[in-house]
């Protein structure tokens, strides 16, 4: 009965179900795997990152959440609705509720900015008396009510985003796709972006998944995320929980992208004690611990690498450090740490 309730609830929060999906191209050299039997759960409101290295399959996938790619197997579950099954009219106005945007901002050069957003509303059959009312709500929430009657030509790339930010959610869609949507952006910019998808996400709780080959987006504004390579998801879960305890070498290759502990050989040639990783999740303690710990049991602590990361506004606390003393006390003092929380990791015993 437990079982029976849980998967209910599982059931009614999820926004994207993904079953089995795989896409095959068809080449002159052969056929070429996209995506490789993957399935994956979204839920409402949730914002979901998707990387992986180029090739690894993103765009694939991403494209097929809205049909923009046909799938060669698998089910595509956007609101309960399967749009593998959907035909004509049916999957236009399906789509209709799946906003995307895209790298490259994909504005028609020769509209204005409100031509391009009442475009997207025409489209979609929206009466002609509203149009103009929703464009200037739109503009209004991307912040760019004063741009409304300048052409692509004449907008930063952060602006042209947020364009496509506001022609994308003109039909109130409840998944927003995005395709690369900072990687053309300088970092500033790119923050701006990210900042404004969370407000989306908070206040019209637009269910938002994206694709990145930065895991500094991920990290930024991502709740869940899940790793692609060959084609195939190979690690998922909650951000925290995957910058916190990676289980593939993929997803540590990532994370150093963000917080890096690389210490060069030869300072780490230079220390004679052991060097351990202290990990503290969720709370900020970890100094206070790793310096109770060095008093309590009588040994030397040297810091070599320590910081606190935030991951969904929770603390996230990674120090390096070389320990020396009696060999006992260290393994006393590493159980004390776990007892206190933390996690450790022996990265090279003493000499
Ligand atoms: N239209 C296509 N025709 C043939 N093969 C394709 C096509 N699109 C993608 N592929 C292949 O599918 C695989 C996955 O590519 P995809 O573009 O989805 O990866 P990606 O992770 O988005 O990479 P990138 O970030 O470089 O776009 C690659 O081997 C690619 O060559």
């Amino acid at each position: 009965m437990k079982e029976a309730l849980f998967y209910f609830f599982e059931k009614e929060t999820a926004m994207i179900e993904i079953k089995d999906l795989s896409k095959v191209y068809q080449t002159k050299k052969g056929s070429v795997s996209g995506v490789d039997r993957v399935s994956l759960t979204i839920a409402e409101g949730n914002i979901f990152g998707i990387v992986g290295y180029s090739g690894a399959g993103k765009s694939s996938l991403i494209r097929c959440l809205n049909l923009l790619e046909k799938p060669t197997s698998g089910q595509i579950e956007v609101n309960g609705v399967d749009l593998t099954k959907l035909k004509g009219p049916q999957l236009r106005k399906a789509r209709l509720k799946i906003g995307m945007i895209f790298q490259h901002f994909h504005l028609i050069s020769q509209k204005t900015v409100a031509e391009n957003i009442a475009f997207a509303l025409r489209a979609a059959g929206t009466p002609r008396n509203e149009i103009e009312d929703r464009v200037t709500e739109l503009l209004e929430m991307v912040s760019l009510a004063d741009k409304k009657d300048v052409f692509p030509a004449q907008l930063s790339g952060g602006q042209k985003q947020r364009v496509g930010i506001a022609r994308a959610l003109a039909n109130n869609p409840s998944v927003l796709l995005c395709d690369e949507a900072t990687s053309a952006l300088d970092p500033n910019t790119t923050l701006s972006i990210l900042r404004l998808l969370k407000k989306i996400n908070r206040e019209l709780n637009i269910t938002i998944v994206l694709i990145t080959h930065e895991m500094n987006v991920v990290k930024e504004i991502c709740d869940r995320m899940a790793i692609m390579q060959d084609g195939k998801v190979i690690e998922e879960g909650s951000v925290y929980d995957i910058f916190s305890n990676p289980q593939t070498p993929l997803a540590e290759e990532f994370i150093k992208s963000v917080v890096s502990f690389d210490i060069p050989e030869a300072i780490l040639n230079e220390c004679r004690g052991r060097i351990l990783k202290v990990l503290f999740r969720g709370h900020v303690a970890g100094e206070g611990v790793i310096t109770d710990t060095i008093q309590q049991f009588n040994i030397k602590g040297n810091f070599l690498h320590g910081s606190i990361e935030y991951i969904q506004e929770r603390p996230l606390g990674i120090f390096l450090m070389e320990v020396q003393g009696n060999h006992k006390a260290i393994n006393k003092a590493v159980s004390y740490m776990e007892e206190r929380g933390a996690q450790v990791e022996v990265i090279r015993n003493g000499l």
